[in-house]
């Protein structure tokens, strides 16, 4: 699908998507479990990869038409897959189920779209090695797909922590069904850190203890997935919310509302910050989780991405409206995504007339120097870029065609209906 964008100021409320990060985590975790209910879930394209994988390990996901999951664990043990096991797009269920397969008495293969399989996921198959498992490459070449075969029964094991935080997610998800647990040495510094944060968060609410140790993070083994009550509700997706913030803070001259804003460990919540930073007016209540943001004149600003990588797309945008120079810094992590995000943006930003200069670990933007104008972009296949460029289409001069605009559904998947509700000028063809 195309989505054609005409200059348009924007105006209204919008309502947060559920965390894309969360609900991976909680449809797994009731995978873990006995029997879980799992309210505001995001169903999005890469949710639905790992709702598929706790099935195929032999649990159930049934989703209520309010969206309410209803989920049957394999309760600590999974099955070995009857199938293949297609993470698509998602490497987060890929690196998350990688390791609930190593439990498996049996082999798991896994696979997923080109971009997945373009993806890096050599240190968690050397670290289930490690751990006494096999896992391996098809091609030798540390990306899927893959052939897990278990069981793991725990142990202490180092990994570098500066390609994926998901490799620790998954040891840790994984670590705490083995019989001896899991001790996690990080064998660089950890980025992307607040996902880990997320998981103690999450794995905290279905009684589930982690440790963080001098030089990494511990797990116990022998312990039992159970959800306070059988039920946790996700909460708001704040990668998501940098989208309708920023369309506030360039174009929203009526002022922007977002509703499901509330405080969790999402370290994305920077981006309210940052939009401060540059300029723009807004205003958090966390208490309501709701955030206010009238536009105003943006200047450039300098920002490291090493915790927050998925907000790189959206900040360059920023920057590409801003006065003067945005520096998005510590970014060679996101590199590693659906796309390499440094040079997409910096490629796909220069079709619309935006000057920037990429570094290998750092992308500036130069505002000051750029005119934007509509122009024809690829999306990528990339959820990120698509909605950040669409952000720019919002202030470009003329109309500004993204292809491929339906890998919205990744993480978004109102993403199009929430810009029209806001007053966007746009058609899909
Ligand atoms: O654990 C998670 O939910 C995620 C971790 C991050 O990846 P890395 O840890 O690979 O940087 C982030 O980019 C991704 O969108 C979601
Ligand atoms: C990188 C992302 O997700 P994943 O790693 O799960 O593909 C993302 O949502 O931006």
């Amino acid at each position: 699908m195309n989505v054609t964008i005409s200059p348009s100021s924007v105006e209204g409320t919008v309502r947060a998507p559920p965390s894309k990060s969360y609900t991976h985590r909680a449809i797994l975790a009731a995978g873990y479990a006995e029997r879980t209910t799992v309210s505001d879930a995001l169903w999005s394209a890469d949710t639905r990869a790992t709702a598929r994988a706790v099935e195929l390990f032999g649990g159930d996901v049934s989703r209520a038409e309010d969206g309410t999951l209803e989920i049957d664990g394999f309760d600590g043990t999974p099955a070995v897959p009857a199938d293949v096991i297609d993470c698509e797009n998602s490497g987060t269920t890929m690196r998350l189920v990688t390791a609930t397969a190593a439990l498996a008495d049996g082999t798991s293969v896994l696979t997923g779209d080109g971009s997945l399989r373009s993806r890096p996921q050599g240190p968690l198959l050397e670290a289930i090695a490690d751990l006494g498992g096999e896992a391996e490459s098809t091609r030798g070449n540390g990306q899927a797909p893959l052939v897990v075969t278990g069981p793991i029964t725990g142990d202490a094991v180092s990994i570098p922590g500066d390609v994926s935080s998901q490799y620790v997610t998954a040891l840790l998800m994984a670590g705490a069904v083995t019989d001896d647990g899991i001790d996690i040495t990080l064998e660089t510094e950890l980025k992307s850190a607040p996902y880990v944060e997320i998981t103690i968060e999450l794995l905290s609410a279905f009684g589930v203890d982690v440790r963080r140790t001098d030089d990494g993070f511990a797990v116990d083994g022998r312990q039992r997935y159970d959800a306070e009550g059988g039920t946790y509700a996700v909460p708001g997706d704040f990668s998501s919310i940098s989208y309708p913030l920023a369309a506030g803070a360039i174009a929203g001259d009526g002022g922007v509302r977002i509703e499901g804003a509330n405080p969790s460990a999402q370290g994305d919540s920077a981006i309210v910050e940052i939009v401060d930073r540059m300029g723009a007016d807004v205003d958090w209540d966390r208490e309501a989780g709701t955030i206010d943001v009238v536009t105003d004149s943006l200047e450039g600003v300098s920002v490291s991405v090493e915790d927050t990588p998925d907000l790189l797309p959206t900040i360059a945008t920023l920057g590409a409206v801003a006065e003067g120079d945005t520096r998005i810094v510590d970014a060679e992590h996101v590199r590693y995504k659906e796309t390499d995000r440094v040079s997409a943006m910096a490629e796909e930003l220069g079709k619309l007339g935006v000057e920037t200069t990429e570094e290998r670990d750092s992308l500036t933007v130069h505002g000051s120097e750029s005119d934007l104008e509509g122009a024809a972009v690829d999306g990528r296949g990339d959820h990120r870029i698509v909605m950040s460029l669409a952000l720019a289409g919002l202030v470009a001069d003329g109309e500004t065609t993204i292809a491929g605009a339906e890998h919205v559904d990744v993480s978004f998947p109102g993403f199009f209906d929430a810009l029209e509700g806001l007053g966007v000028n746009l058609e899909r063809s």
